[in-house]
């Protein structure tokens, strides 16, 4: 049995030697020992059927565990009611869920009326809201098939965080959307959960989106057993056996270097009299890279990118040569291809010999 305990931060989801089996015999989770840090984003991830829905459905009581015990802020899931549990706790779903025959800002509403807030408060709320995710004011008076599917998935978003819960539940939330529309959704929510600090279940298929959201990832396999619990980091550096091995993927040394920045990678000069010169304008912004007769386009990095993306636009850049700007877009340095392969592969065995499971 694997069991995952984060470290010494409060847990606001606790599962407790969990057992799931449906009346028709299938086992969906098998013996779950799971801790969830508050304020931090755990993902589900694993092949269909190992288990992910269940687990979810389980903390908000949509599905009631056989045995063990799950609780939420310290409260055994069991002993609350379950209507007011699932209201005090956020859901999210892959089709968005909203009801189509309510306006935006209505259904945003939703729980806020439930909870007898009164209809100028919960619409004030809603509105509120609408903002926050990223939609006008218009959108919040159309009808969920008014709006594309991104934007139906942020009103979902913004509906489930209506009440301000503690906990956000997520069911493959960006499932559905096109893979440009995904990654802005999974950029919205990064910068949603710094500003609001939920604790979040997400389940997804996508180990990128789980690398790129979690605080930790959970891995199933078929059957509802868990297998590795880890953050992204230790799990792409040390995967417990084949199976987690097999699902991070052929590139997850590539996947590691997405978690490691730039800002340790030193810089120098921008090279002088060579075949290349870095054209920049008179704020000292990179504009362009000018050999005899061409100019070609400069993407510059700042620290904050990470070690993939500046071993990308190295190999991408003719020049060999990559552009390190500071927030205002001001030159700082160039790294040359050679720095920074050494860099990665440095960054490569550091986590692979870093010390056991945060
Ligand atoms: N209500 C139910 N009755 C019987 N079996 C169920 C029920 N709900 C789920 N299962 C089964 O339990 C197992 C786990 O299902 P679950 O939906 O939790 O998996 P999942 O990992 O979320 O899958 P997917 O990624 O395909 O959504 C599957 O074998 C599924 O068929």
């Amino acid at each position: 049995m694997t069991i995952c305990t984060p470290g010494k931060g409060h847990h606001m989801i606790q599962f407790d030697a969990v057992h799931k089996r449906f009346p028709n015999g299938t086992t969906a989770v098998h013996d779950l020992s799971l801790e969830m840090p508050e304020g931090g984003v755990t993902v589900l991830v694993g092949s269909s059927g190992c288990g992910k829905t269940t687990t979810l459905r389980m903390v908000n009581r949509m599905v009631d565990p056989t045995s063990g015990t799950i609780r939420v802020g310290g409260r055994d899931v069991l002993e609350q009611d379950a209507a007011e549990l699932r209201r005090s706790i956020g859901y999210v779903i892959q089709q968005s869920g909203l009801f189509p025959h309510r306006t935006v800002l209505d259904n945003i509403a939703t729980v806020p009326l439930l909870l007898g807030w009164g209809r100028r408060k919960a619409r004030a709320r809603a509105a509120e809201l609408l903002e926050t995710v990223g939609l006008t004011a218009e959108a919040g008076k159309r009808y969920p098939h008014q709006l594309s599917g991104g934007q139906q998935q942020r009103v979902g978003v913004a509906r489930a965080l209506a009440a301000d819960p503690p906990v956000l539940l997520m069911d493959e939330p960006f499932g559905a959307v096109d893979p440009v529309v995904r990654s802005q959704l999974q950029d919205e929510l990064i910068r949603l959960q710094k500003e609001l600090s939920k604790t979040i279940v997400f389940v997804t298929h996508d180990i990128d989106e789980a690398v790129r959201l979690g605080d930790r990832i959970a891995i199933f396999r078929t059957g509802g057993h868990l297998v590795q619990c880890a953050a992204p980091a230790e799990l792409l550096a040390r995967p417990a056996d084949d199976f987690v091995a097999d699902f991070l993927g052929a590139e997850r040394g590539l996947k590691l270097l997405s978690l490691t920045t730039l800002a340790d990678v030193p810089r120098g000069p921008a090279p002088e009299g060579g075949t290349w010169k870095l054209v920049l304008d008179e704020a000292r912004r990179p504009q362009a890279w000018r050999t005899e007769g061409a100019e070609i386009p400069v993407r510059p990095l700042r620290d904050t990118d990470s070690l993939l993306a500046a071993l990308n636009e190295s190999i991408a850049s003719p020049t060999g040569f990559v552009a390190r700007v500071d927030a205002d877009g001001a030159l700082t340095g160039v790294t040359s291809r050679a720095e920074i392969h050494e860099h990665a592969g440095e960054a490569h065995s550091s986590h692979s010999t870093a010390g056991a499971a945060i």
